[in-house]
Parts: structure tokens; sequence; C-alpha cells
């Protein structure tokens, strides 16, 4: 760093711009919020996206990859058939270490950077893949599954963080929307991928090894990427900044403009944010960073920070309670169940509605806005798991998740039930992945940059826990309280989510970065957002 073209790291916060560069109140009057641009960004924005993607993709493919593998794997592991413990393990162990990655990946994304982090995620997603494919124990499994959670978990936390940073405003619902069509993109894979393989000899070695691929051309692109403009300018280095704002603003009529405004405007939030904090500094005892991490997270329990914490954690456990995951991993047992002649056939056109569906949500979210969106859609997926409530109802048999396949407990062959369930499977996936799906990824807009990693990574974690408990929970719900309960609970979840969407969670669309907290300062700020998108 030279002493020139950076500003002085030990007054992080002094005026951004060369006093030569500092605009008149004139100048500023007549400057354009960048909030207000209609400008969907460059092709460099759109190539960062794409490149950021990747982690996305590899999210969806490790997520999406488990049950094939575990239909596929046979008595390769350890010599000997897996028991339902080793299935229950090797599943839920990816999930539990993205619980335990994603807080972490919070003060790490501060601390070295949202890029670091992402090569670390990549690194780690590469190693877990080799792990997987090369071990022949049940143990080296599991191992590759957790190193593959915590790859998981801080990608899924970072990943939309890097994006948002970088969107301008007026295309930010889209290009984060792009991550949720790389992870359901991946999603997609995986089930053909596995379905390909599955009668391959060792053929799961492959499924589970194509996954560091992805990693390692991530790996390589990401050394061109660059850091965040807005965690350049919380480090101190404004040059940086202000180079890759004018990458991404390049197109844009007013160019220089928008860019000195959006710096002006980061570096004034972090002064604030610093005087409102009093900037202690740590002394003796504890590391500056840890102590740095403890102020945040003070911090994140206060005021309109804490609103935005509420909504996206709420929207992060709502888009797992409703239970969505648990057809991901157990749609082709639901199946077999229901007598399909393919079940993992059928379960790829779940994979599939969920990844056309998101392609649609990325065309309308920045246009019907996220808050309409989920208003719309929730209830649809109500509906829809109603009807299948009822559908399950008129089948003879109980439900047997151990033996789906053998024993054939509903035996519907000519029955119309089957196709009734899969049509509203089919309308709920839709429906969820037009809102649920995608809307709660969009949660880095809600927090204020000095707390935006940290609480990132706690909605992160949110959704990892209730992903866990989804998991865990769903094949014994189905036998102890019957797949029409089950269904009819995952209903009730989705009501309670509509009415705290109604109450709490404010119209984001089209909002600088900047503008969201003054929205949250002193309440939910529900009718301002809808004023402001009623204006616009
Ligand atoms: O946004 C994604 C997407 O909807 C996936 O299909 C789902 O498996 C994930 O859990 C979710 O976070």
């Amino acid at each position: 760093m030279t002493g020139t073209d950076e500003r002085d790291l030990s007054s992080p916060h002094a005026p951004l711009l060369a006093s030569s560069q500092v605009p008149s109140e004139h100048d500023r009057e007549h400057e354009t919020p960048a909030s207000e641009l209609e400008y969907s960004g460059g092709w460099f924005i759109w190539a960062l996206t794409f490149s950021a993607g990747i982690s996305g993709l590899l999210f969806g493919y490790d997520t999406g990859v488990i049950s094939s593998t575990l239909v596929t794997v046979g008595s390769d592991l350890s010599n000997r058939t897996l028991t339902t413990l080793d299935k229950s393990l090797i599943t839920s162990c990816t999930s539990l270490f993205a619980l335990i990655a994603s807080p972490f990946t919070g003060v790490l994304a501060d601390k070295l950077g949202r890029r670091k982090v992402i090569l670390g995620a990549d690194a780690l997603f590469a190693l877990g893949a080799v792990v997987q494919a090369f071990t022949s124990q049940v143990w080296g499994m599991i191992l590759g599954r957790s190193i593959v959670g915590l790859a998981v978990g801080s990608a899924s936390a970072v990943t939309p963080l890097y994006i948002s940073e970088l969107a301008p405003s007026s295309a930010r619902g889209r290009l984060v929307t792009i991550l949720s069509l790389f992870i359901t993109g991946g999603q997609v894979v995986a089930y053909i991928v596995g379905w390909l393989f599955s009668t391959t000899p060792g053929g799961w070695r492959w499924i589970v090894g194509i996954g560091a691929f992805p990693a390692f051309f991530q790996l390589a692109i990401l050394v061109f990427l660059p850091e965040t403009p807005r965690w350049l300018v919380q480090a101190g280095h404004d040059v940086q900044a202000k180079s890759v704002l004018t990458k991404i603003y390049q197109d844009c009529p007013g160019c220089e403009q928008v860019v000195n405004r959006l710096v002006r405007d980061i570096s004034q939030e972090i002064e604030q944010e610093d005087s409102e904090l009093g900037q202690p500094k740590s002394h003796g005892a504890k590391p500056q960073w840890i102590h740095d991490a403890l102020q945040r997270g003070q911090q994140l329990l206060h005021g309109g920070n804490r609103r935005a914490l509420i909504i996206a954690m709420m929207l992060q456990a709502v888009q797992q309670l409703c239970g969505f995951n648990s057809l991901m991993y157990f749609s082709a047992t639901i199946f077999a169940s229901l007598s399909f002649s393919s079940p993992t056939l059928t379960s790829l056109s779940v994979a599939l509605t969920n990844f056309l569906f998101t392609l649609l949500a990325f065309v309308l979210i920045d246009r019907i806005g996220r808050r309409r969106i989920l208003l719309y859609s929730i209830p649809v997926m109500v509906i829809a798991l109603v009807l299948c409530a009822v559908s399950f109802s008129s089948m003879d048999g109980a439900w047997n998740s151990e033996a789906p396949t053998s024993n054939k407990p509903h035996d519907n062959h000519g029955s119309a039930v089957p196709l009734a369930i899969l049509f509203c499977l089919t309308i709920y996936t839709a429906a969820y992945a037009l809102g649920l799906g995608n809307v709660p990824w969009q949660q880095s807009e809600l927090f204020p940059l000095n707390v935006r990693s940290l609480g990132s990574a706690l909605a992160t974690a949110t959704n990892w826990g209730s992903n866990f408990v989804i998991g865990l929970t769903f094949l014994p719900l189905m036998e102890w309280i019957s797949p029409s309960w089950t269904f009819i609970l995952y209903a009730v979840v989705c009501v309670v989510g509509w009415f705290a969407v109604w109450n709490i969670y404010p119209e984001m669309s089209g909002l600088g970065l900047e503008e969201v907290k003054g929205l949250l300062a002193d309440g939910w700020g529900v009718k301002e957002s809808l004023r402001r998108s009623r204006n616009a």
C-alpha cells in the first residue's frame, strides 16, 4: 500500500476524497443518488456475479448429491451396507458443520475480506470432494461431508454478501437471485449426475468427486476478482474501492459523479457508525479482532440492527421450516413409496421445477419486489400443501420410511392419488422457488455495513440450523404423525411466515444499501417502504 494512494489507516474514516476532488454543495445537489439510477450493471458486474455464483453451484451440487450417493454406495464403505444411523450421520453432518461455520464466516469476512473467505471455501469444497471420493470407510465419508459442510456454510454466508455489496441497487435483487439460480442449477446437475452414474460400479466416487472441479475452476478465476468496494473503504483502501466502483459503473451516464457519491455515502456511513461507537480500542487482554467482533455483536442487538437481524433470521427459518428440503433430500423415497416406476427421474422433476421457477423469480424480483413476491407465493404453497395432505389421507396403509420400495406400503397402481400428490408438490415447489427459495438470500441488504457480515452470517446459521432440523425430523414425522399431518405442519409454518412477512418485512427493492438503515431505524418501516415504492 502506498501512502499517496491510500488513506491513512490510523484515521480510517478521514475524508475520502482529496480536497481538490471534494464536490461543492452545488455539485452535491446535482449528483444522482446511486439508488435512483436505472442502471443494471455492465459486463464487469455480471462477470463478477457469475464467477462468484460458482459457490452457489457447489452449494447446490453438494447438497443435492446426497440422495443418489446413499442409494448407489452399496457396501463399498467399511465393507457393509449402510445402516440407518450411517445414512443419517452422512446426510446431516453437512448441515451441522455448515451451521458451525456460518457465524465464524462473518468474523473472518470482516477481518480478511469477502474474497479470501470465498477462496477458503473453495479449498474446503475441493478437499471435501477428494476425501469423499477416495475413502473406503464410513467415517471417511462423514469426514468428507463435514468438510463440505464447512465449505457450504461459509460460501452460503459470504457469496450473497459479496454480490450484494458489488451490485448497483436497481439490479441487486436480480444479481443475488443469480446465486439461487446457481444453487438450484447445481441441484439439478447433482440429480442428473447421480442418475447417470447410478449403474456404474463405484460410480458414487465420481458423483461426489466431480464437485472438486468447479471449486478448482473458481479458485483459479477468483485470483482476478476484486474485493468489494464497501469492505475496501472500511479497511482504508479507498483508491482501490473507487477503481472497482468505476469499473462497475463504467457504462453508466455520469459514472464519475455516481462513483463519488457512492464512495462518500459509504464512508459517511462508516464515520457515523464509528462516532456512535466512540471507537474504543482493545487494551491488553483481548486481541483487537475479538474485541471488534464482540463490539459488532453488541451493535447488532440494538435498534434497527436488531430489527434487521429478526427479519433476516425469520425469513431464513421460514425458508427451511416450510419443509422444502425434505423434498430435496427424500423426494425419491416419497415417490418410491407412491409406486412411481422411476422415483429418481420423478424427483428430478422437483429439482427442475425449482430451477425453472427460480429463473422466473430472476426476471420478476426487481419488478414485483421481495415483499410482494412472498405475499403472493406463500398462500399458493399453503394451498398446495393442504391439498397434498388431503391426497395422502385418502391413501391406504401406513407410511414406512425404512423400506418404502420393498414393502410398497401404498399399493396405488392405477389410482390417481400419486399423480395428484406429484402435481401438488410441483405447484408447492414452483411457488417456493418464486419467493421463499430466493428472497431470504437477499439478507445482506438489510444490514448496515458495520454489522453486515455478522448479521448475514447469523441469518445463514439460522438457515442451516433449520435445515438440519428438517433433515432429521422429516422421516420420523411421516411415521409418527402421518404424511398428512407432516404436510399440514409445514402449511402452518407457511401461514405463520406469511403473517410475519406482512407485519415486519418492508419492501427493499430499489433502495440503496445505505438507505435501508434509515428505514429500520425507528420501526419496521413497512408503511414507509410501501409509500416509497408507490412513488418510485
Ligand atoms: O435457496 C436455496 C434453494 O431454494 C435450494 O433449492 C434449497 O435446497 C436451499 O436450502 C435454499 O437455501
